[in-house]
């Protein structure tokens, strides 16, 4: 397996060894559905100011990753620790990690506006916020508008500002590219280099290699819930003797016993 070891010794050397905000570590962490692991025994650094590509075909375990970094799934062995601390027990959850997760929906018969309004009150954030974020998507002119009435593509940038409600220097997306169009995927790709070099930790799952290929300065390749790569995309790609990172990818993650050999 490709690891970024030096870096991950540097942030694994103790609880509270970290000197900036936003450093995000999965331990041995593992998933099991009945018979089914999900997620086996991963671990890994995810640091701040650069934008992690989170890759996998589909049922990798990804989702269920995230999930379980935010206190929404319970592991069945290990932990997800942001700066040493887990999800649940943050103080204030919103101001430290925001979190764009598939299928996040607000209610039909709020307008945009009082979503996020309902949010920034029930998380004691500046009401202020509300209107900085829908700003920051692109939304301002469908603030007013009941959410039922949103394409996808909106119903995603209305999600990314739910996760920047709490200015948070920890954003994990998943699938954000999800119903946008070119000029969406175009502008997210900006606005997530634009948090990294923000130096926010920004964790970004995709299947879509082309678009993680332009986005992404860090990899975390995931298959059949083990990690197989934790490695810069130039580092990825030369270890796998490919030409691009679909091509590493898809070799990667088409050999069925290839999560054995790299073990
Ligand atoms: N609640 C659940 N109960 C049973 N199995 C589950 C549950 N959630 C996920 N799984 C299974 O765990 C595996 C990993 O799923 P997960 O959604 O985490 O993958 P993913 O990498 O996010 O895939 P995708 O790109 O399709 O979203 C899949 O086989 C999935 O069917």
């Amino acid at each position: 397996m490709v690891r970024d070891e030096a870096n991950f010794r540097e942030l694994t050397c103790g609880r509270h060894a970290f000197s900036v905000l936003g450093v995000l570590e999965v331990q041995n962490l593992s998933k099991r559905y009945g018979r089914m692991l999900a997620v086996d025994d991963l671990s890994f650094v995810v640091r701040p100011g650069r934008v992690t590509g989170f890759l996998g075909p589909n049922g990798a375990g990804k989702s269920t990753t995230l999930r379980m970094a935010l206190g929404l799934d319970r592991p069945s062995a290990g932990q997800v620790l942001v700066d040493g601390v887990r999800y649940h027990e943050l103080e204030h959850p919103l101001r430290r990690v925001g979190a764009l997760l598939e299928g996040s929906t607000a209610h039909g018969g709020r307008s945009a506006y009082h979503h996020l309004l309902w949010m920034a009150q029930t998380n004691r954030l500046p009401t202020s916020r509300v209107r900085e974020v829908l700003g920051q998507v692109g939304l301002d002119a469908a603030a007013g508008r009941r959410t039922r009435q949103f394409s996808l593509g909106m119903s995603q940038r209305l999600g990314i500002a739910a996760a920047l409600l709490g200015d948070p220097p920890v954003l994990l997306f998943d699938e954000p590219t999800n119903g946008l169009d070119p000029e969406g995927i175009r502008w997210l790709r900006t606005l997530l280099k634009g948090f990294a070099a923000e130096g926010r930790t920004v964790l970004v799952s995709s299947h879509l290699m082309s678009e993680m290929a332009l986005t992404a300065d860090h990899l975390l390749v995931l298959h059949h819930g083990r990690l197989l790569a934790d490695s810069s995309l130039a580092d990825f790609v030369a270890a796998n003797h490919a030409r691009s990172l679909e091509d590493a990818f898809l070799g990667l993650t088409a050999r069925p016993n290839r999560t054995e050999d790299a073990r």
